[in-house]
């Protein structure tokens, strides 16, 4: 087994990942895809916990540009992140990666409720712990979800995968001329109000000292190299 830089990992995946090539939902060749990307990090020896977002399905905002009450509408975008790790759940469960689903919304005949020291007994033991249901709260979004859980997990790191390869000066998807950072301040990425992660979680990823990188799942090993070391993606720092 390699030397890994990072060994416990709080890996948090867009909910855009699972959806399919066009339009919204659930493609579970998607989900079969991320649980390969998963299993060859286990394999490594890493400790995995992931939060998943909801936004393949469904996000507060939708629900507030209608006339939503937005508790109401952020309380819909939890119940999608549920769904979406239960898909995730069943392709790692597959491949024979043993998985625990925890949701910060209780829901006990679904999954466990989320309990911070049976979390981090299942991933002493190698578990891939699934938080679902976000922070439990409205108001928030699962990268502050995802923030807070690589805190409590006592990550020693959070990995931020989306389908862009790091972090720019402005949304690369919008302007093709923006340039890529390899590392920015965590004051830096709250100054320049940076959409690609929002800014509580960056806030308190900062206070508590939690490094963060953005990468791109989908590029060649991405996952793989930050784990062993190697530069990818954007890092932000101190
Ligand atoms: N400065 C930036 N650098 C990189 N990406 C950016 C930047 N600004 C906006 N983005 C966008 O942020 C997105 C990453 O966030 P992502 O889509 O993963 O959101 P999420 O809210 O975590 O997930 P979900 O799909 O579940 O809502 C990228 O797709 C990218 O287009
Ligand atoms: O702690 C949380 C996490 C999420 N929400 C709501 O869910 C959706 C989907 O999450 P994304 O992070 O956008 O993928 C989000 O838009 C919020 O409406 C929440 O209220 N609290």
């Amino acid at each position: 087994m390699s030397e890994l830089k990072f060994k416990r990992v709080l890996l948090k995946l867009s909910g855009e990942a699972l959806a399919p090539q066009e339009g919204s939902g659930i493609d579970p060749h998607a989900a079969n895809e991320i649980a390969l990307h998963v299993k060859s990090v286990v394999e490594m020896g890493a400790d995995l916990a992931i939060v998943i977002g909801g936004g393949n399905l469904w996000r507060g905002k939708i629900g507030i540009e209608v006339g939503m009450d937005q508790a109401t509408a952020d309380y819909m975008g939890m119940l999608a992140t549920v769904m979406n790790s239960l898909v995730l759940m069943d392709a790692l469960e597959h491949i024979g990666v043993t998985t625990r689903v925890q949701t910060a919304i209780q829901m006990q005949s679904v999954a466990e409720p989320y309990i911070r020291r049976r979390a981090l007994r299942h991933i002493e033991k190698g578990r891939v712990v699934i938080f679902a249901g976000g922070t439990g709260n409205p108001y928030f979004t699962t990268d502050t979800a995802a923030a807070l859980r690589a805190v409590e997990m006592h990550a020693d790191i959070l990995i931020k995968a989306t389908k862009v390869d790091g972090i720019y000066d402005s949304d690369p998807r919008k302007n093709p001329a923006a340039k890529k950072f390899d590392t920015i301040r965590y004051i830096d990425a709250l100054s320049m109000q940076l959409e690609v992660m929002d800014s509580t979680a960056i806030s308190l990823c900062m206070d508590n000292k939690m490094p963060v990188l953005v990468l791109n799942l989908w590029e060649n090993e991405s996952l793989k190299k930050a784990l062993s070391g190697e530069k990818v993606g954007t890092l932000v720092i101190p």
